[in-house]
C-alpha cells in the first residue's frame, strides 16, 4: 500500500510539499501531524482506561482460521478504547501464528460494528489524533497480516465499522446488513485510516464519493458498486453465516499450507508497501527461492496434478 505502512513511517516533510505544492492550510496541518512520533504504549494504557466490551480471538490450528469477534452487542459492537487495545494485541498473536491462513473480522449477535462507542468519542473528545494514531497502527498491521482476512458484514457497518471493513482483504455481507462511511454526518473524516484506503482501493473518485455522500448502502447496491465481495443467501440465519464465511474463506483462499498461503500474502503485502517494482520482483525471487525444489513442490510433481 503507497500509503503510511504503519505509523512509524516518516515522510520527509520538505520533500512532500515540493511534490504535493500543499495548500499552507494543509501545510500546518500536516506539520502538527508529522511533528512527532506518537507514544503507542501511553496511547494504549489511556485508551484501556475506556472500558466496556470486548475483542475475542479463537485460533484454530487445525484449520488455521481464526475468528475475531468484536464483542459489544448491547451497543452494536461499537469500539470502546478497550476494545481498541484488545485488538491490537490480538494482531500481535496472529503475527506470530506459525499455522495461521486466514481471519474472519465478526460481531457478536448478528451485527458487525456501529463504529466508535459513542460515550467513549464522547468522553475522549481531547484525544482524537492519539487514537487516530493508535487504530493506524493496529488497522495497517491488521491488512499487513500473513493471513488471508475476510471481514463479516451483517447488521449495521457504520462510521468506523465500515472503516474496519476495509482492513480486510475481503468483505462477505449479508443480504439484510447495511454499510456506510457516515463520518461527515457526524462532523468527522475518517479517523481509522478508511480514507487512505478506500482510495487506494477503489480510486479517487469513487473514495471520495462514499465519503462525501455518507450513503448507507444495501448488500444489493453495495455488491453492485463492488464495495464487497461476495453477498450470503437471504436463506441464511446470522448464526449460520459465520460458519458460511468460514468456510466461504478457506475454501476460496485457504486450501494451502499455510507457509505457501503466508508466504504469499506476505509477497502481495512488500509489493503494495514498497511501491518499487524492482524491489518487489527482488523480493518475489527471494520468496520464490525458499519453496522451489521443496517438499511441497516434490510432492505436487510426483502426484502429476491435472489442474481441470
Ligand atoms: C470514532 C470513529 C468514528 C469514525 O472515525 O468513523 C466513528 O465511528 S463515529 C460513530 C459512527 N456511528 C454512529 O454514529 C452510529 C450511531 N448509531 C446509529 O445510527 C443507530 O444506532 C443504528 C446503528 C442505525 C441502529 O439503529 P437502531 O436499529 O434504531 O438501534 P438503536 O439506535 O436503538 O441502537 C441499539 C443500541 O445500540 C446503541 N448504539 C448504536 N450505535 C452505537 C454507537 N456507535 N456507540 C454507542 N452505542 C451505540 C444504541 O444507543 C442503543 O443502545 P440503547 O440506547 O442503550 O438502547
Amino acid at each position: 500500500m503507497a500509503a503510511i505502512s504503519g505509523i512509524t513511517s516518516h515522510l520527509s516533510f520538505t520533500v512532500l510539499r515540493k511534490l504535493l505544492s500543499l495548500p499552507s492550510m494543509l501545510t500546518t496541518h500536516f506539520v502538527r501531524s508529522t511533528s512527532s512520533q506518537p507514544d503507542l504504549q501511553a496511547i494504549r494504557d489511556e485508551l484501556e482506561k475506556f472500558q466496556g466490551g470486548s475483542v475475542d480471538l479463537e485460533m484454530d490450528d487445525q484449520s488455521g482460521i481464526a475468528i475475531m469477534m468484536l464483542n459489544n452487542p448491547k451497543r452494536l459492537n461499537s469500539l470502546t478504547g478497550k476494545m481498541m487495545v484488545d485488538m491490537a494485541n490480538h494482531i500481535t498473536a496472529l503475527e506470530k501464528w506459525s499455522l495461521g491462513k486466514g481471519l474472519v473480522l465478526v460481531g457478536a449477535s448478528g451485527n458487525f460494528c456501529s463504529g466508535g462507542d459513542l460515550t467513549f468519542v464522547r468522553k475522549a473528545l481531547h484525544y482524537g489524533e492519539e487514537m487516530a494514531a493508535f487504530q493506524h497502527d493496529t488497522l495497517t498491521r491488521l491488512l499487513n497480516l500473513p493471513l488471508v482476512s475476510v471481514a463479516l458484514l451483517q447488521g449495521h457497518t457504520l462510521g468506523g465499522g465500515a472503516e474496519l471493513s476495509t482492513a480486510c482483504d475481503f468483505r462477505v455481507m449479508s443480504s439484510s446488513a447495511r454499510l456506510g462511511f457516515v463520518q461527515i454526518k457526524m462532523g468527522l473524516t475518517t479517523g481509522w485510516g478508511a480514507t487512505t484506503r478506500l482510495v487506494h482501493l477503489f480510486g479517487r473518485q469513487k473514495a471520495l464519493g462514499l465519503l462525501t455522500s455518507a450513503k448507507v448502502f444495501s448488500a444489493e447496491e453495495a455488491e453492485k458498486e463492488g464495495l464487497v465481495d461476495h453477498v450470503l443467501s437471504y436463506a441464511l440465519q446470522p448464526e449460520e453465516e459465520l460458519s458460511v464465511c468460514k468456510n466461504w474463506l478457506a475454501s476460496n483462499y485457504c486450501g494451502y499450507d499455510a507457509d505457501l498461503t503466508q508466504a504469499v500474502k506476505s509477497s502481495v503485502v512488500h509489493c503494495d508497501l514498497s511501491g518499487d517494482l524492482i524491489e518487489s520482483l527482488r523480493n518475489e525471487r527471494r520468496v520464490f527461492g525458499q519453496f522451489w525444489g521443496g517438499s511441497a513442490q516434490r510432492v505436487a510433481l510426483e502426484a502429476k496434478i491435472k489442474h481441470k
